[in-house]
């Protein structure tokens, strides 16, 4: 599937396929996210050694989704990815919200089979740098993680000689989409790491990222080294597409 033309002014890096869109959403539509997100019942959250999340739109397991209906404040977000990327063969059907203390990340990984390979990340609150690094050669050292059916790999410098790494500055409202070799875990391995500062030197959307960070000017060093001062909590949406829904529990 293409992107639409309307994204394809968006795409950063050298590598196939990143999409960078900042202010893919408003200040308000932050907020009453952030709102909606806080507003829901404690039970909703789910907590992780080093992150709480919420699982929207049904439960992921190896065969699919068990399906549950997602409520209007996400498809309002979930509709607008689909109909301006172009990149989804039929509407996104399941979100993860994940929030993070300024210390907290998330570990190198790749995203689970269950899903159509393309990812869009939209962030809330503050600042972090995801870092992509090429995938380990070694692979006997997979840890499942069950929450969301990804598999977590554990860290190891190695690479292709034709992939290296890179990283990518996520400001607040934007919308980052990935595909292709950034999102095959073959190639690439996605991840943020644990720590209350976060340099952003190099980053592949530099430009595109400070442009409008007017308001975030406080969190952001720009002398020597460049980097972000994350002083307090970041939301992200993975919003993806489960192919394959089951209507029935007992048909699995
Ligand atoms: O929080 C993020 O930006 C990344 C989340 C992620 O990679 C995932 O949920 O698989
Ligand atoms: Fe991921």
């Amino acid at each position: 599937m293409e992107v639409t033309e309307n994204f394809n002014q968006f795409t950063v890096g050298n590598l196939p396929t990143l999409i960078y869109v900042a202010d893919f959403i408003t200040n308000i539509e932050e907020t009453q996210l952030l709102n909606n997100i806080y507003g829901a019942p404690p039970s909703k959250w789910k907590s992780l050694k080093n992150r709480r999340l919420q699982n929207w739109g049904g439960v992921v397991h190896e065969k699919g989704l068990l399906p549950q209906d997602l409520p209007p404040w996400l498809t309002m977000i979930t509709r607008r990815i689909y109909e301006k990327s172009g990149l989804f063969p039929s509407a996104i059907n399941h979100i993860l919200i994940n929030e993070y203390q300024p210390n907290q990340g998330i570990m190198p990984h790749q995203d689970g089979p269950a899903y159509f390979p393309v990812v869009a990340i939209l962030s809330l609150g503050s600042p972090v740098v995801m870092d992509f690094t090429p995938h380990p050669k070694l692979k006997n050292n997979i840890i499942p993680e069950s929450s969301n059916g990804d598999a977590f790999v554990t860290e190891k410098n190695e690479w292709k000689d034709s992939h290296h790494p890179f990283s990518i500055l996520l400001m607040p409202r934007s919308l980052l989409i990935f595909k292709d070799d950034a999102y095959s875990g073959k190639y690439y391995l996605h991840g943020i790491k644990d720590s209350e500062v976060h340099q952003y030197d190099g980053v592949i959307n530099e430009v595109e990222a400070l442009a409008s960070s007017e308001k975030d000017v406080e969190v952001i060093t720009r002398g020597d080294p460049k980097v972000i001062h994350r002083t307090s909590t970041r939301i992200s949406l993975t919003c993806r597409l489960v192919f394959k829904v089951h209507k029935n529990l007992f048909k699995i």
